[in-house]
């Protein structure tokens, strides 16, 4: 990755998600064809989106055009806000037991008459490219390996090629939720790194957040994370994604990370958009197509050895 640097950066230098993901999925193009010539499987990954939110509606897509770009078939499943709990039941127990489909995503959040609790361990632990069952997030929190989240995943990648071996390094996650927060924290200490996560109930997060090496901001609080918060040259890492609106009647997409003024004291920051969201879709497919190797006990894959976490 070239060192890219502009006025308002000052130092910092910008972490291209977008280039790194694009790199990702070729990867795994080219090993899709290979896996799909030893084994003759296709990868499968069905993604089920309940209620109409628009901005899951273009996440859905985006994940379904890049599903088909990596060689993989993707199969979506748009219900109706009114869906009942049950009925989505059914239908995860019809994609558990479908030979076709190596992955299964139920897009969060859930209309409030569902449980996402309930939902989120319905779904194989085979096939929970999310990670999020309690058959995955018990084995990485015990240190074994299994399938981790997508967006924790993403961020964990672009640290070790940014900055190698994170053993002993200070490490700060802000935000402490079961998708992104609490499994970045656990990945974060597998790596060797002192881990702070700060979260709502924390007094003082500024001092927190300043004290690391590597600040990982995942609250969706969009500006949260301001100047005072960062430690000179630290490498950060903007989780957060919310659309607000512009002058002139647009909308854009703004990080927890106040970019502008937190830029030019980092030592590297990644953008948004362009930085941990096109790793969170590259990793879905990492995810996916490990899936698909663990459901024809592909011994010849990475995957399959019982030491390796990282799909790479
Ligand atoms: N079960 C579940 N798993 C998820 O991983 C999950 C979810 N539910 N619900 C919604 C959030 C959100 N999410 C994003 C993924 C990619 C981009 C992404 O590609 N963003 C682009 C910009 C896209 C645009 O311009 O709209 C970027 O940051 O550069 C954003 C957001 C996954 N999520």
């Amino acid at each position: 990755m070239s060192e890219q640097t502009s006025p308002e950066t000052a130092g910092a230098k910008l972490i291209d998600g977008k280039a790194f993901a694009r790199n990702l999925r070729e990867q795994t193009r080219l090993e899709v064809t290979a896996f799909h010539e030893k084994h003759a499987v296709t990868p499968g990954l069905a993604v089920v989106l309940v209620g109409n939110d628009p901005a899951s509606e273009v996440y859905v897509r985006n994940k379904a055009l890049e599903t088909h770009h990596v060689g993989m078939r993707s199969f979506m499943h748009m219900l109706p806000e009114t869906t009942s709990e049950a009925s989505l039941l059914k239908l995860i127990d019809r994609l558990n037991d479908d030979p076709e489909i190596h992955g299964i995503l139920v897009q969060l959040p859930l209309p409030k008459h569902i449980d996402p609790h309930r939902i989120t361990n319905a779904i194989s632990p085979n096939k929970d490219v999310d990670g999020l069952g309690e058959v995955n997030a018990g084995r990485l929190s015990v240190g074994l390996p299994g399938i981790i989240p997508c967006t924790p995943l993403g961020c964990l990648m672009l640290l070790k090629s940014e900055l190698g071996d994170l053993r002993g390094l200070n490490a700060t996650v802000i935000g402490a939720s079961n998708l992104v927060g609490k499994p970045m924290a656990l990945l974060l200490l597998n790596e060797g790194c002192t881990v702070s996560v700060g979260h709502i109930d924390t007094k003082e997060p500024a001092a927190l957040a300043r004290s690391a090496d590597i600040l990982i901001v995942a609250t969706g609080k969009n500006g949260l994370v301001k100047h005072d918060w960062v430690k000179p040259g630290a490498t950060v890492i903007d989780v957060g994604i919310t659309r607000v609106p512009t002058a002139n009647g647009k909308t854009k997409l703004v990080g927890d990370v106040a970019f502008a003024e937190v830029a030019p004291i980092a030592g590297r920051i990644t953008p948004v958009p362009g930085g941990v969201g096109p790793m969170t879709i590259a990793c879905l497919l990492r995810n996916t197509l490990k899936a698909a190797r663990m459901s024809v006990g592909d011994k010849g894959c990475k995957e399959s050895g019982q030491k390796n976490w990282l799909p790479y």
